[in-house]
């Protein structure tokens, strides 16, 4: 029996429609219980939250109802109304569904190995002086603390176990923005926190309610009110992870969908309720056309890494998601899409998801915070592995207990990977490997491995160039060069992350002398030093649209902003087509473009 927030509107037909008087609805975890245990209603957060009576605009009929403005029937006391314990935030045991309780996801954070003086606490220091822009009409100001807004006791207290003392700068401006309505693109640096700042809205309007739709009855079909997109399955479940920590005992269920894994289990979890969808877009098209997912109820969807998403490989695939089923239009439904990067081109695509949206730019890719310390070597291809094993052995020298640190040595190919991972091997270095050819277990088993340090090496493909959150990795190589600018800051934002230092080093020679320009750009801009020979490639790049990004402190700016200097186009004519092709071709672990409506790639 499904028991999802969603679920239940269609079990009782309990939910307030717009501005009516109907019978209070009863959260899963209060169902079957003595009415005197429901705590009364009072709607005061309503009134401070603005933007969210647009879900009551063109409601439609029938089965449809569009919830106009924010529910009031929530059995909660003064949401928002200056720290009423409110009601979804009473429970003591979260979702209890029937026999299932929900499994504690803070249980297993126990850190291994690891040096214990690192510091679990982000250092907000190193994002002082970051650059922010935003534009867009009527854009809500920004936060200082989680305290002034009021996410909810069961969010607040979540944030807590999480050790989040404070907002980091993307969340402090895109939490209100979420929590009013508004539809927003976000840019802003790997590892500064951008995936609790689209969950922690999400969470907190599902369990407000807000503009919630009662579904058709539909057995076995799962209705989420939320979908999140990622390219990777390693990401998906990174954020399922996350998600699950921030909706713990919130009432909200979080699912993950995701291919290489066995769709039984997941249909299985979906039927259990869902509100949450976190899911890659194969595996997501394959339930919607086996008819066990309908996207009508969705009210917030969620792009991680949407550049990506929207680039060349995946693009199909999500306006099939997003145009092509039944997912309600912008305007209904709010759309959140976050990414370092933002080509323009992108952006241009991307604003046909999105409604009247605030666009948010927080500083550049790990560099105005000079967190990454970035080294460029000129070294030739068939000097490349004893290079790194110099490399491996100063670390070693220089590391703690003689222990090797982290690493994560990126590479262009596939067959790459497996043999580098070999050689390292055989070369008395611990090394695991991560790309699209291994199996889904294979790859969970090298990420594990890699985390807990057992095999303090992993060699990896693009695969593991976006999103991924490993805590102490101390060292990004670039063994290969990718071939865009923006893969490589993705690349080095493995290291560095949530005010941490770290170290990223790129093998470069001959062949990736049309990164020159763009290269030595990005590192001048993060204050790092750019050797000589570096600036003479750079100087002698004949073209300057390939990977140019212009002098900015942002790792995007805004498209529509047409006062904006032409000379400091960042992505000119030129960069997307070529390079973004550039994934499939060169077997960087993306098998991007060669998707068609129901085929499942590798990477779902
Ligand atoms: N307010 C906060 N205080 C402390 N730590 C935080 C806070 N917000 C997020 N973090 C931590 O920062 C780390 C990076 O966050 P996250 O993975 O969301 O970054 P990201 O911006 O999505 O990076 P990427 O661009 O690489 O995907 C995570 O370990 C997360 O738990």
């Amino acid at each position: 029996m499904p028991t999802s927030y969603a679920d239940s509107a269609a079990a009782g037909g309990n939910v307030a429609a717009s501005g009516g008087s109907r019978s209070s609805y009863v959260p899963p975890h209060l169902r079957n219980r003595p009415s005197s245990t429901v705590p009364q209603v009072s709607a005061s957060y309503g009134a401070s939250v603005s933007g969210d009576e647009r879900f009551g605009r063109g409601a439609p009929s029938g089965d449809g109802v569009y919830f106009g403005g924010p529910r009031n029937d929530y059995n909660q006391p003064a949401y928002g109304g200056g720290g009423g314990r409110g009601g979804w935030n009473n429970r003591s045991g979260g979702w209890d569904r029937g026999r299932e309780r929900e499994v504690n996801p803070f249980s297993d954070d126990a850190e291994p190995v690891f040096d214990e003086q690192e510091n679990t606490v982000i250092n907000f220091d190193a994002y002082e002086d970051i650059p922010v822009e935003t534009s867009g009409d009527n854009v809500p100001p920004p936060v200082n603390t989680f305290a002034e807004i009021d996410l909810g006791e069961a969010l607040n207290l979540n944030i807590r176990r999480c050790k989040y003392v404070k907002p980091t700068p993307v969340q402090r401006y895109t939490i209100p923005i979420s929590l009013s309505g508004r539809d927003l693109m976000a840019c802003a640096q790997t590892g500064s926190g951008k995936t609790a700042a689209f969950c922690f809205p999400i969470i907190s309007g599902i369990m407000r309610g807000q503009g919630v739709q009662r579904p058709p009855r539909m057995p076995r079909m799962a209705f989420p009110l939320a979908l999140i997109l990622s390219p990777t399955r390693e990401l998906s479940c990174q954020i399922h992870e996350e998600a699950r920590k921030f909706a713990y005992q919130t009432g909200v269920r979080v699912v993950v969908a995701y291919g290489g894994a066995p769709v039984n289990q997941q249909l299985r979890e979906l039927e259990r309720g869902v509100d949450i969808l976190v899911a890659t877009p194969g595996r997501l098209v394959d339930l919607l056309e086996r008819a066990r997912v309908s996207l009508q109820m969705i009210r917030y969807l969620a792009l991680d890494e949407a550049d990506r998403m929207l680039d060349m490989g995946f693009e199909p695939q999500i306006r099939k998601i997003v145009q092509q089923m039944d997912m309600p239009p912008p305007g209904i439904r709010q759309t959140m899409l976050f990414s370092a990067t933002f080509p323009k081109e992108i952006q241009r695509l991307a604003s046909d998801f999105l409604s009247c949206y605030i666009f948010l730019a927080v500083g550049r890719v790990g560099s105005s915070t000079d967190l990454i310390v970035q080294r460029v070597e000129f070294v030739q291809e068939t000097d490349k592995r004893s290079h790194l094993m110099d490399l491996l052995h100063a670390q070693i020298a220089n590391g703690v207990q003689g222990k090797q640190a982290l690493t994560l040595v990126f590479v262009e190919t596939k067959k790459g990977a497996d043999s580098l991972e070999y050689w390292l091997c055989m070369n008395g270095f611990p090394a695991t490997a991560i790309h699209g050819d291994r199996t889904q277990q294979e790859r969970e088993q090298a990420l594990r491995s890699f985390k807990s340090g057992h095999t303090p090496i992993l060699v990896a493909t693009d695969v593991a160039a976006r999103g991924l959150d490993i805590p102490h990795v101390a060292h990004v190589v670039n063994f290969d060069l990718p071939n865009d600018i923006d893969d490589y800051v993705h690349r080095i934002g493995r290291t560095g992350r949530a005010g941490k230092t770290g170290l990223a080093t790129a093998f470069f020679n001959e062949n990736n002398a049309s990164m020159a320009k763009a290269l030595s750009e990005l590192m001048q801009e993060s204050n790092q030093e750019v050797p000589a020979w570096l600036s003479r490639f750079s100087s002698r790049q004949s073209y300057g649209g390939k990977n140019r990004r212009g002098g900015s402190r942002f790792g995007s700016r805004d498209f529509r902003r047409e006062s904006f200097d032409r000379g400091a186009d960042f992505y000119g004519a030129g960069n997307a087509g070529g390079d973004y092709g550039g994934y499939g071709a060169a077997d960087s672990g993306y098998s991007g473009g060669a998707y068609s409506a129901g085929v499942t790639s590798a990477w779902d």
